[in-house]
């Protein structure tokens, strides 16, 4: 494979995967890869299980574009792109992953006092540097008319909170990161399974103050 086919293939494939779980369904949400100093990234607005790699547009580290399909595709950046270029700039990100899963917009409205919180679940362990007995916090930032807008409270609420590796966005979706593409696909579904148990514990009429203390209390 050409430098950089292995990248957009990734993107391709990992697409239609997120579609299966609906994350990427109506066009929203996606992922960006970055290898060897290159940032890969796909158009904006178009369904994102059916790309083909040569959709796929190549940027710099300082985002600028470096290759883009061809003219007569017509195909515009991500809108996501000053976001995914937070995370490469702020946290050295190898991939970033943006989901309209379900179970994260419910969790950005469960979730009380800007953070949504858990601890005691297994699948903590599966994002890097925290243990069965560490509180997990996801910082969530308010949605904005238009994705770019985000970009200002993603990046206040990464430098608030330097150990997460996603931000939920209220009534959108999440961002989530990784050092590399496998470990940003690990850390979003642990988040994602870690956001369903808590609406599905809300919906069994679990004391609700916060699935920290309750779950802990049972464990220690
Ligand atoms: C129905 S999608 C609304 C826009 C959005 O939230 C989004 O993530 C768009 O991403 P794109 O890569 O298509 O610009
Ligand atoms: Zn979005």
């Amino acid at each position: 494979m050409m430098i950089g086919e292995q990248a957009k293939s990734l993107i391709v494939d990992l697409c239609r995967q997120f579609y299966t779980l609906g994350w990427v369904s109506g066009t929203g949400g996606g992922i960006s890869i970055k290898e060897d100093g290159r940032i890969y990234m796909a158009p904006s607005g178009v369904q994102k299980e059916r790309l083909h790699i040569e959709d796929i547009f190549v940027l710099d580290e300082q985002g600028r574009i470096l290759e883009m399909p061809q003219v007569g595709k017509m195909l515009k950046l991500s809108a996501c792109a000053p976001l995914f270029m937070k995370a490469y700039e702020l946290r050295g990100a190898g991939a970033v992953i943006h989901s309209h899963s379900i179970n994260a917009v419910l969790a950005s409205l469960i979730s009380e006092e800007e953070e949504f919180r858990i601890s005691h679940m297994e699948m903590i362990k599966g994002i890097r540097g925290m243990g069965y007995h560490n509180t997990l916090i996801v910082p969530i930032i308010k949605n904005t008319a238009y994705e770019g807008d985000l970009t200002v409270s993603l990046e206040e609420a990464m430098l608030k909170y330097p150990s997460t590796f996603a931000v939920l966005v209220e009534r959108h979706g999440v961002y989530v990161w990784g050092k590399d593409w496998k470990e940003a696909k690990t850390h979003a579904e642990c988040y994602d399974y870690l956001f369903q148990v808590v609406i599905e514990l809300r919906k069994l009429g679990a004391p609700s103050k916060s699935f920290t203390c309750c779950i802990a209390n049972n464990h220690t």
